[in-house]
């Protein structure tokens, strides 16, 4: 007999037997020996003859085996084969251990969430009955008569014994005399006991009565609305209830297998049609079916072949399988598993409608540390989601009105609440939607004008810049005070070698990088910063409606650590915010519907891609934020720049010329003091894109705006003597000539 084709698996392997020793290791050059030449005959060249495994011995002396076997080898061990089951149950292959303890009671969070639920439940099904009692007690009374009917008719009956009736009468009907004779012996003996207890029964609530009666006042009325509140409990029809419903229950149903295989049969694919068909192999579970915070937990052993991801494409029609809303249906791979098991959570309630959580950071006294985790928001189960900010950079990205600029509030605020942090904020929609940040920030712009889009750019070269520096500041110091070429808290927290942390934040960042002019030097700049400035300190975030090559470019899309899609429309804009082949693997924010605002995909914090929703973060309370920030940056004397009325933003930005070239260009021949509102109405005149906004401002915001953007190049201005316009002799605040002269000669006309 063939064993090898009995046995099922064969596959054509050079496979070493045990027979040959290792020093008789097929001759890879020789020739191969014909069919059914026996090795025996020609061990030299002969090919290793493949056998079963564990099966050396057992060769027919005809060699009629060795001949169906030649070149074929049996992949499958034999029956006999015994695995070493503790190593099986070591290693975990088909036992998982079972949390002992409840996930839920492990998470304080969640156990906190839990209690808070049970009380509040708690006190409302009891106030709710409570303001109900009198209406309750009016119920009650009113059917306390059809109580007492059916008391006193019941023990008649008992007491008379009706229910046996019905078999005397049988008797009679079938005329067995003998029968009913007994039937009625029996009958009378039960009647006169029973008389005898009801009698008794009588004489003892007669004498009750009578001492209730005797007792007067609060027992009387007290027994008396018991006895009409048991009777009325009595008199209740059975289809009726005594108390309303203080909650009605729009429970969620329970996830059962059978649910689980319905809908993943509905999901039109082949291999798992063909397992749950007749004579399939069918699915499986690993695991039971449990409750998982405020949802259930399934986990799936899918058909050969199909894998989790296959799932995750389709969740849309394993919603409507499940019969439940697509913001309840979360499937994902089990990542330590393999990749046909599919852990399927199902929410109780949609995503969308779940109520916010509070941000902990919102709480008053608390401060934030960009080095480490801050909360961003909540899974789809309510466990929270943290982001780590230093060492990584983020991008945001979606379609208008998915929640982009509240998401971007997020890390943003809590950057502004680690005082350390120096912030540039470069809001690029022109909605003050993160006015709050002026407040804060060293650099601050609004506004998609060129004027903003310049200030952006040139407070993107300006840390460029930084970044040198940073870079050889680092590389000074001794290695044991920089472990891993990074900064570090202790680095950052010094003063004297300028390694804070630094957090640039651009909103609609598609207005800066597709802006025709300072577009590709901004792409070129960002691109570089997010690159080098990781370790540096230095942190980007980024967010954009428009995730295209134009738009956003790829250096930034490519090397940028955390993302974070919340709905966008194509695979294009998917694989672009949260990289490539994301949504070939089932990663897809196409998925969110437009309800779905603020819930995105995280990718790069955790090991895989998680869901997540920011928190939701409105004006006010990021006001009260920002208010708290400043005082504590104020306290720690980090308040600097934008946040104290200067402007440090060094303008310029059109051909890279300094401040100090457009001053000296515009000052007159033979000019000697000239007051800084002229100045600027000349500056703006030159260049109307960078210095436009300047002029728009009164004539005392001009000097003050003049003076705060002098100051980085160490230039005062002065009250001047000088003419108005009316001719009248007055002092204004202004500039000297010579000074800016000497300073451009100082620095040998290099910007700053
Ligand atoms: N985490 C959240 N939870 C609940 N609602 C949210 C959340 N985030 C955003 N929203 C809602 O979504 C709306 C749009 O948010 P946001 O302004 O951040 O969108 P956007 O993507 O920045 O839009 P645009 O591109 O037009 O600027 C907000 O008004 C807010 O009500």
């Amino acid at each position: 007999m063939n064993h090898a084709k009995a046995m099922g698996e064969v596959v054509r392997l050079p496979v070493q037997h045990a027979d040959h020793p290792a020093d008789s290791a097929p001759d890879l050059d020789a020739p191969a020996a014909a069919p059914g030449n026996g090795g025996a005959s020609n061990p030299p060249t002969d090919p290793p003859r493949p056998m079963p495994f564990g099966d050396a011995g057992d060769h027919d002396a005809d060699g009629d085996d060795g001949e169906a076997l030649e070149g074929r080898v049996l992949v499958d061990r034999p029956d006999t084969f015994r695995p070493d089951v503790r190593a099986r149950r070591m290693t975990g292959e088909r036992a998982q251990r079972r949390p002992i303890i409840a996930p839920w009671l492990r998470d304080a969070s969640e156990a906190k969430a839990t209690v808070r639920w049970a009380v509040g439940y708690a006190g409302h099904v009891t106030g709710y009955h409570a303001v109900r009692v009198p209406l309750y007690s009016l119920r009650l009374a009113g059917r306390s008569p059809r109580g007492l009917y059916r008391v006193v008719a019941g023990t008649w009956r008992w007491t008379f014994d009706l229910e046996s009736r019905p078999l005397r009468t049988h008797a009679i009907d079938r005329r067995n005399d003998e029968s009913y004779l007994k039937l009625m012996g029996e009958r009378n003996d039960r009647v006169r006991s029973r008389l005898f207890i009801s009698g008794a029964g009588v004489v003892g609530a007669g004498l009750a009565a009578a001492s209730v009666a005797a007792a007067g006042g609060v027992t009387q009325t007290a027994v008396l609305a018991a006895l009409v509140l048991l009777l009325g409990w009595i008199g209740t029809p059975t289809d009726r209830r005594i108390l309303d419903t203080a909650v009605v229950s729009s429970k969620a149903p329970k996830l059962t297998s059978e649910i689980v295989v319905r809908a993943l049969a509905a999901l039109g694919n082949a291999e798992i049609n063909k397992a749950v068909g007749k004579g399939g192999s069918g699915i499986t579970f690993p695991a039971p079916i449990t409750r998982d915070g405020p949802g259930w937990r399934a986990e799936v052993d899918l058909p050969y072949g199909v894998t989790a991801t296959d799932i995750m494409e389709r969740r849309d029609r394993l919603a409507s399988g499940l019969r439940r809303p697509l913001g309840c249906v979360w499937p994902e791979p089990a990542h330590h598993q393999h990749a046909g098991r599919l852990v399927l959570w199902v929410g109780d309630q949609d995503m969308n409608q779940v109520r916010p959580p509070v941000w902990p950071l919102v709480k008053a006294g608390t401060t934030a540390d960009v080095f480490k985790a801050i909360p961003f928001g909540t899974d789809q189960r309510g466990r929270p989601v943290t982001l780590t900010l230093m060492y990584a950079n983020m991008l945001i990205g979606a379609m208008p009105g998915a929640g982009k600029t509240f998401a971007l509030k997020v890390p943003l605020l809590a950057a502004a609440l680690d005082p350390t942090a120096q912030l540039r904020v470069f809001e690029l929609k022109g909605t003050g939607d993160l006015d709050f940040a002026e407040k804060v920030a060293h650099h601050y712009g609004s506004g998609p004008d060129d004027v903003t889009i310049g200030e952006c750019l040139a407070s993107l070269r300006e840390v460029y810049k930084n970044l040198e520096r940073r870079a050889k500041t680092l590389a000074g110091l001794p290695k044991d005070v920089r472990p891993e070429n990074k900064v570090t808290p202790q680095l950052a927290a010094s003063r004297t070698y300028g390694l804070g942390p630094l957090v640039f934040v651009v909103d609609e960042c598609q207005e800066l990088f597709s802006h025709p002019e300072y577009g590709k030097e901004a792409g070129e700049l960002a691109t570089a910063i997010i690159k080098r400035g990781r370790a540096l300190g230095v942190i980007l975030l980024l967010a954009t409606q428009r995730p295209d090559k134009d738009s956003l470019p790829t250096g930034i899309s490519a090397n940028v650590g955390i993302r974070f899609c919340l709905r966008v429309m194509g695979q294009l804009e998917n694989d672009m915010i949260l990289g490539t082949s994301m949504y070939k693997n089932g990663i897809r924010a196409t998925t969110f519907t437009k309800q779905d605002r603020g819930i995105g995909y995280l990718a790069g914090e955790a090991d895989e891609p998680q869901i997540a929703r920011g928190y939701y973060l409105d004006g006010p309370t990021a006001d009260r934020i920002a208010d708290r920030a400043r005082a504590a940056r104020k306290d720690a004397g980090t308040l600097t720049g934008y946040a104290i009325g200067e402007d440090t933003t060094t303008p310029g930005a059109e051909d890279g010329s300094s401040l100090l070239d457009d001053v000296a260009a515009v000052l007159l021949p033979g000019e000697d003091k000239v007051w800084s509102e002229v100045i600027v109405t000349r500056l703006a005149e030159l260049r109307p894109t960078v210095y436009g906004a300047w002029n728009d401002l009164d004539p005392t915001g001009k000097a003050k705006q003049l003076t705060a953007a002098l100051k980085p190049y160490g230039i005062t201005t002065a009250q001047l003597w000088g003419q108005d316009e009316t001719g009248k002799g007055t002092n204004r605040r202004g500039i000297t000539a010579a000074h800016i002269l000497d300073a451009l000669n100082d620095r040998g006309n290099v910007t700053p």
